[in-house]
This record gives structure tokens, sequence and C-alpha cells, in this order.
């Protein structure tokens, strides 16, 4: 059996996520005041600095967050009204492993993502491990996720996504615990996905090739165009601030 990543896409020819007026209040802080966003494009580089407002966007775009005002939607149907659908249409690596595997062993979280496409737990682990055996990871099926070192945890978050291939994928600082080989392989294997990808990262060098990267500050969009003209405008300003503070 031949098993590739998001082997059954359903998504429509352009997948467009798209922001209106959201207004998110997140504890004490009201990270977005009226953003609105029309992501339409294949590739797309989110960056800016610590709190900016790159995770918290994933997470609405993710259905994780609900906005306090306005509405996310996927295709133009609201995210929030589609229920269980919504794990076809957007799926999320998250910053932290930890927040995204649930099950024991390698396998069964695999499994876990195939199910909303009407499988059996029994198909679904058999598809989850011809997938792993194609990548030669056959030995991970049965470890305990616990026995793995973090990248290699983050490795397994992909993987999952990967393999259950919604249309849209959402990737939260998905390099931060890669090692050199891992981020290499990771990038190569986001180059070859059909889906929709939305990173978020501080390693600018992995967006500035991208079609399209949105710089947030503070929870506006400071600027939103090609990826090297994006990520050389942040750089300057980073370049700017340092300066003045004598560094
Ligand atoms: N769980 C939470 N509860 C309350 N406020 C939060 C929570 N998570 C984030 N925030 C606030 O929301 C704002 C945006 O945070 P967010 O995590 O989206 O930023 P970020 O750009 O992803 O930052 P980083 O680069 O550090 O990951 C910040 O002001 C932060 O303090």
């Amino acid at each position: 059996m031949t098993v590739t990543a998001a082997a059954a896409p359903d998504f429509a020819p352009a997948p467009h996520l798209a922001l209106q007026q959201v207004r998110l209040q997140r504890g004490r802080s009201r990270v977005f005041d009226g953003l609105s966003l029309s992501l339409a494009e294949q590739r797309i580089g989110l960056i800016g600095d610590n709190g900016a407002g790159k995770t918290s966007l994933l997470r609405l775009l993710c259905g994780l967050e609900v906005p306090d005002t306005g509405r996310v939607l996927s295709q133009g149907q609201d995210l929030h009204a589609a229920g269980s659908q919504r794990a076809r249409w957007v799926g999320m690596m998250f910053q932290n492993p930890d927040d995204q595997i649930i099950f024991p062993t390698v396998l069964e979280e695999l499994a876990l993502g195939l199910r909303p496409q009407g499988l059996s737990k029994k198909q679904a682990q058999a598809q989850a491990l011809a997938f792993l055996q194609q990548r030669g990871l056959q030995d991970w099926a049965e470890r305990a996720v616990t026995s793995l070192s973090q990248g290699q945890r983050q490795q397994v978050c992909w993987l999952a996504l990967l393999l259950a291939g919604p249309r849209s994928l959402l990737l939260d600082e998905p390099y931060a615990s890669l090692d050199l080989p891992g981020q290499a392989r990771l990038a190569r294997d986001m180059a070859q996905a059909p889906q929709q990808i939305i990173v978020s990262t501080h390693l600018l060098d992995h967006v500035r090739h991208f079609e399209r990267v949105l710089w947030l500050d503070a929870g506006q969009l400071r600027a939103d165009g090609p990826g090297a003209t994006v990520c050389a405008a942040y750089e300057a300003d980073v370049r700017q601030r340092l300066q003045a503070l004598g560094d």
C-alpha cells in the first residue's frame, strides 16, 4: 500500500483563510483589535517580536481561539460553525509538542489524525504504520512518546499533521527544537506538500523565499509582502532598535 501524506486532499484549488474585523482578548491582553486578513497564498510566513501575536493568529485560524468579535473563515465558511469538519480544513503544529500529543505511542498519535476521514481505528493504524515505514521510521511505531526527545516529539507532530492532510497546515515555530538535519527534512517536506502552509518563525531564512510574509507588531500588521522584502524590513528595524539602545 502506498501512503502519501495528504493522499486524498479535499481542498478546492485555492485554499483560502480569512479574518474579518477580528478582535481578540487573551487574559489581560487585547491581542487584535479589528484585524482583517485574506490568506490565499500557498506559502505564508509570520514574523515579529515575542508577544506580537503570531501564535494567537494561528490559534484563531485553526479554531482554538474564538474571536470576541469578527469572523474567521475558511473558503468563505465560518470556521467556528463548522464543528468537527474543521479538522479537514486546518491543522496546527504547536510550538510545544506536549500541547499537541495526546496518545502514549507514536502510532496511536499518528492514527488519530486519520479518524476524521472516516477510517476505523484499525485502518487508521495500518495507514499510519505504512507511512512510518515509507519514511524508514517503523521503529518509532510502538515507541512511547515520553521516550522521545523534544525534537523527536516535534517531528512526530509534523508527521501527524502531514498524514492527516488538512488543506491548510499551520506551523508554530516548527524549527525550534530540530537539529540541522531535522530542519532540512522539514523544509524539504514543506516544499513538497501540496497544501497551503502558514509558518511562524524567528528563523527568517526559513521564510525569506516565501511568496508572502506578514510582520506582526503588537497585534498590528506592520508589513505584508514578498518574503525577501518583509524580512529585510524587519531586520533593519531590529538593527535600528538595537542601535538606539547602544548595543
Ligand atoms: N494563554 C494566554 N493568556 C493570556 N494572554 C496570553 C496568553 N498567551 C498569549 N497571551 C498574550 O497575547 C499576546 C500575543 O501572544 P502570542 O503568544 O500570540 O505572541 P507570539 O508572537 O506568538 O510570541 P512568541 O514569539 O513569544 O511566541 C501577548 O501579549 C501575550 O502576553
